[in-house]
């Protein structure tokens, strides 16, 4: 299968008033197209970092980042911006969503920004909304959701830019087990379905079940 992110001897060391913190320590790994992996670790392991790193909204101290085959590295800001809008999702705990707008207006919005054609975009947010099970809700503003059905728009605007890849950070965190569980396995169906390859960060371990492979970190380290 294509490599779709390669990260090689990863490092981010903050300096602080209190001395430094080396929140990524030497990280190496890669997700490919198709893949459902699942990043684990304690509340302050450094997966928030890494997943910035990897997504190329912050520069590493020491080390690579290849996404798509290009190393982050060698390109300037607007080729990394370029990069980042057509090519990654992110999805994170706090839904994100704009609270004035429908469920499909929020799906939209990336399609607005890569200036793709209305009807185009209104087939393919149509789409996005199926493939998460919120046809009939395509109305209504995310206050009108419940908190699981917030987090399938966020999906759905994730997935519609169809990118390569979809890193997530806790994902579920604010929502019960069990709508967290159904989160989970639908990420694990849009990676199978697209064919994209998906990063996902939970310190949940009941959410690793449905990943293809599961890397543990621990003070910035991955480890077996
Ligand atoms: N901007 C920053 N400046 C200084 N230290 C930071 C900064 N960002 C993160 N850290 C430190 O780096 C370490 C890793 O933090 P990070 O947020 O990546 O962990 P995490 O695994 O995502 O935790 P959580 O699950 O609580 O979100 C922590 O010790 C944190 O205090």
């Amino acid at each position: 299968m294509t490599v779709v992110l390669r990260g090689e001897g990863l490092e981010r060391v903050f300096r602080t008033p209190a001395g430094e913190v080396r929140a990524v320590d030497g990280v190496g790994l890669e997700v490919s197209a198709g893949e459902l992996v699942v990043l684990q670790g304690r509340s302050g392991a450094g997966k928030t970092t890494l997943l910035t790193l990897l997504g190329g909204l912050d520069r590493p101290t020491a080390g690579r980042v290849e996404l798509d085959g290009r190393d982050l590295a060698t390109l300037g800001d607007a080729e990394l911006r370029e990069l980042r809008s057509t090519r990654v999702a992110s999805v994170f705990q706090t839904f994100g969503l704009l609270p004035v707008l429908s469920a499909a207006e929020n799906v939209e919005v990336p399609l607005r920004i890569l200036r793709v054609p209305r009807a185009e975009r209104e087939e393919r947010v149509a789409a996005a909304l199926a493939a998460v099970g919120l046809t009939e809700h395509s109305a209504q503003r995310p206050g009108e959701l419940s908190g699981g059905q917030q987090q399938r728009v966020g999906l759905a605007r994730a997935i519609v830019a169809r990118p390569a890849l979809l890193l997530a950070d806790e994902p579920t965190g604010q929502l019960d087990s069990e709508t967290g569980a159904a989160i989970m396995t639908l990420i694990g169906e849009l990676v199978r379905d697209t064919g994209m390859a998906a990063l996902v960060a939970t310190h949940d371990s009941a959410l690793a079940e449905r990943a293809d492979r599961v890397l543990q970190l621990h003070d910035g380290r991955l480890t077996d």
